[in-house]
């Protein structure tokens, strides 16, 4: 980070037009990239320090001053400093008295103090303005230019000019203020960097706990059951044939639990007879993941289709080949060549490359940049219906490789069926429903639900008391 400290130059700046002067408080690491984007954004900047003599490698064109000098320079005044270290503000309040104060801080923990850190610096400082802004802003990403993901800026605060004044540098810098309101709004803002991936949590758990699960029950199907009845060691298959067992399947139940939200939501609106009462929270929230559980699951499937790539180059696979041929031919036994196993075979292969070629498709689609090129109803029948066209070849798929073997009892060790059988049920289910949903008499009365009209009066009443509720 230095490095690039060191090498900050002012772009050139229209010499006409005068420089705004913006002061930053503490000389760290996120103070430095600040003051290095502003300055190559054109305004001056004046760095106020403890030791305005000890501050080294700040970017060139920038000033250092002690803290009440450097305040005199500007109406703005960015606070790159800990909230543990704000008290020595409290020297400050006279000449802080009507300045803009940007607090940019982030806590360690969510809500580890009872107020917001701006709501605190409002309170040691009550003559200043406070606005908070940019703590979801990396002091990295600000040096090294790639905001592509993180150019959102919350700001709030209870000064509707000062927080103008702020957003207004914030777009001068490149990046995208959105207004979150008064200052009330801070603690959300302060919590919003902390949580940790929050939209994948969900499809994080879920596939953990399918991973693990089937894992296991692999394990016990085709490593223990086998030492136990024969005393074979099958343990090798712990390495490659049983995780091409384990994340198919997880890809494919996942994949349908992208879809089986918007069934339930659908027989939920059957029922209801209304779209204007809120969906449980559950609900709620497992729709609001399907993107992520969708793409989690896009993930598996890669790792499945790189697995499968590798059965012809494995020792077991190579050795099961050569040793058939020879007992065969020791045997004098034909193995004559039967046409309907080959198109079994080259049906679930088939059926699988289509599917992973729509499911690559989704998961194209769903790059802001492919998505931003198309209108929301070509989006939605992307995600939509070749989502389920999706889910529809990858189950088929899945059922052929079954095939012949599919219900036939020798499959059962210790009563348990093979793993994709259990696999099978969601997505068969989710497809058994929309098939329901898709019959013109009931699709008919969705739509209309959809449309905003209601089942009864009776039932609009219950929906106002619905919202109300919320
Ligand atoms: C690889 C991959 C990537 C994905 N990427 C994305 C992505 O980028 N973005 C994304 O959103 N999803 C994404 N998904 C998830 C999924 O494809 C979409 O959520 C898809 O739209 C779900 O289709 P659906 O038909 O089940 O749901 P929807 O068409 O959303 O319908 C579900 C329910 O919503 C309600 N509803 C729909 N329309 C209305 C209406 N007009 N009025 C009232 N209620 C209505 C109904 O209750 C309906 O049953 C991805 C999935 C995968 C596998
Ligand atoms: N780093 C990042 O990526 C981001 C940081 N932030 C926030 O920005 C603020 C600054 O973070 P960062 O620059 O990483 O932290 P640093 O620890 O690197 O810098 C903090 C600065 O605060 C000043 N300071 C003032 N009083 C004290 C004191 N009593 N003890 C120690 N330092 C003091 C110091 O400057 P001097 O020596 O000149 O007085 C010091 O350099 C924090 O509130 C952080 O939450 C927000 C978003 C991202
Ligand atoms: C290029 C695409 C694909 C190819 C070539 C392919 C190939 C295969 C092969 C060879 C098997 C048998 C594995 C074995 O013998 O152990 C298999 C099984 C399976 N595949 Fe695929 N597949 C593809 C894509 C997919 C996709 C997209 C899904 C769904 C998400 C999927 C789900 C499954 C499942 C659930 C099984 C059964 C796993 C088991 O219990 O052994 N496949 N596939
Ligand atoms: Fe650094």
């Amino acid at each position: 980070m230095e490095k690039t400290g060191a090498d900050a130059l002012p772009l050139t700046v229209n010499s006409t037009e005068k420089q705004e002067t913006i002061c930053i408080f503490g000389t760290g690491d996120f103070g430095k990239s600040l003051g290095f984007k502003m300055l190559q954004c054109g305004y001056s900047v004046v760095f106020g320090s403890r030791n305005p003599q000890m501050s080294s490698l700040l970017p060139r064109g920038a000033e250092v001053l002690n803290y009440s000098e450097a305040a005199s320079k500007s109406d703005i005044i960015i606070l790159a400093m800990h909230r543990e270290h704000y008290d020595c503000l409290t020297e400050l309040v006279d000449p802080l008295n009507g300045k803009i104060l940007v607090d940019v801080s982030n806590n360690r923990k969510i809500n580890q103090y009872p107020e917001s850190n701006a709501e605190y610096l409002a309170q040691l400082v009550p003559g200043a303005h406070v606005v908070k802004a940019f703590n979801t802003i990396s002091a990295w990403a600000l040096q090294s230019g790639t905001l592509d993901a993180s150019r959102q800026v919350f700001v709030c605060g209870n000064d509707s000019k000062a927080k103008h004044r702020v957003m207004d540098v914030a777009r001068t810098l490149g990046l995208t203020p959105l207004d979150q309101g008064s200052l009330v709004a801070a603690n959300e803002i302060e919590n919003y960097p902390l949580q940790l991936f929050p939209m994948w949590r969900l499809p994080f758990y879920l596939s953990s706990v399918l991973c693990v699960f089937f894992f296991v029950y692999c394990v016990i199907r085709e490593v223990i059951y086998p030492y136990v009845n024969e005393k074979t060691d099958t343990t090798f298959r712990l390495a490659i044939s049983i995780p091409n067992r384990v994340f198919p399947i997880t890809a494919l139940v996942l994949l349908a639990l992208v879809y089986l939200p918007g069934v339930l939501a659908a027989i939920l609106q059957l029922y209801r007879g209304t779209k204007y009462r809120r969906f449980p929270n559950w609900l709620d929230r497992w729709m609001l993941c399907r993107k992520q559980l969708g793409l989690v699951a896009l993930g598996f499937a890669f790792l499945h289709v790189i697995y499968t790539l590798v059965i012809p180059i494995r020792y077991y696979v190579r050795w099961r080949l050569r040793n058939g041929t020879v007992t065969q031919a020791l045997a004098n036994r034909d193995n004559p060549f039967s046409t309907s196993t080959a198109w079994l075979n080259d049906s679930y292969l088939a059926l699988g490359i289509l599917g992973f070629f729509l499911f690559l498709l989704l998961g194209i689609t769903s790059l802001p940049s492919v998505s931003n090129t198309v209108n929301w109803r070509e989006f939605r029948f992307v995600q939509s219906k070749l989502g389920y066209l999706t889910l529809v070849l990858c189950t088929a798929h899945t059922l052929m490789y079954g095939g012949k073997r599919f219900l036939s009892p020798g499959i059962l060790r210790w009563s348990l069926p093979s793993a994709y059988i259990l696999a099978l049920i969601i997505p068969c289910t989710v497809l058994v429903m929309k098939l329901i949903l898709i019959m013109p008499c009931i699709d008919r009365t969705l739509m209309h639900i959809r449309q905003g009209w209601e089942r009864s009066s009776q039932h609009s009443k219950s929906a106002m008391n619905g919202k109300s509720d919320i």
